[in-house]
């Protein structure tokens, strides 16, 4: 999963032509979706969709939608504007589990794709959060019929969840979530070259990573096929 953070069009198009073979799903990041014309964005879905990448929205745009009880003209806009899949979070503001889970089944009824993260954007608050917790809400966001549940890290990677201060990746706790979440059903959030070649070291090559930065793409696919010291001959 790659973060667009508001890709000129011709742009993005001329990054797909060269590397959207490697790119699977495509997030607007946050909010930047309403802040460009929405002819141009709708031009980007678009062309997202010809490469076979999904595009969706960030999911801070969602949790605004709700603050504001702005949901259904939320899956409207996202509706006509191409959009067949969006992230459904709790990472910016505060949503009760219940209501997520329901959030989560009203976009699949919608017909939205529905990627769903745990964790929260602000150190203190996400540090309440127990592993245990975490464990429980992916497991009961994934009955609700989430496709992927993402694990956030935000754009930083650092002081969020798996990732202690300096961005390193804490191992114990991911082999914890590992033994009791299926793994392929995880986005990690891996925005950094470090953290995604732990996670291709540790999973494989093919192990989901998101977050990863327009400017990264061939970076890491070359990680991915060890063409890179990081990897070399090691997978
Ligand atoms: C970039 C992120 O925010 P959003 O989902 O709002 O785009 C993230 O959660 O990692
Ligand atoms: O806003 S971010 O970096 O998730």
């Amino acid at each position: 999963m790659v973060l667009d953070k508001g890709l000129g069009l011709e742009t993005a198009e001329s990054l797909m032509n060269i590397s959207g073979d490697y790119v699977d799903y495509l997030k607007f990041g946050w909010g930047t979706s309403i802040v460009h014309e929405q002819d141009i964005i709708k031009d980007k879905v678009a062309m997202y969709k010809s490469h076979n990448i999904t595009p969706y929205t960030g999911g801070t745009l969602f949790e605004l939608a709700y603050m504001n009880d702005k949901l259904e003209e939320f899956f409207q806009e996202a509706h006509d504007l191409g959009f067949e899949a969006i992230e459904v979070s709790d990472g910016s503001t505060t949503i009760s589990h219940d209501k997520k889970l329901e959030c989560i089944e009203s976009a699949k009824k919608d017909g939205f794709e529905v990627l769903s993260e745990v964790g929260k954007k602000d150190p203190g608050l996400d540090k309440e959060l127990s592993l245990d917790e975490r464990i429980e809400y992916m497991q009961n966001e994934l009955e609700a019929g989430s496709s992927l549940i993402i694990v956030e890290a935000r754009e930083g990677g650092k002081n969020i969840g798996i990732y202690d201060k300096a961005g390193n990746a804490k191992e114990d706790e991911i082999d914890y979530i590992l033994d009791n979440f299926d793994g392929n059903k995880i986005l990690w959030e891996a925005p950094n070259k470090d953290q995604q070649v732990f996670f291709i070291l540790k999973l494989g090559n093919d192990v989901n990573l998101g977050n990863v930065s327009t400017d990264d793409i061939t970076s890491l696919e070359t990680l991915r096929r060890g063409l890179r010291g990081d990897t070399v001959g090691k997978i």
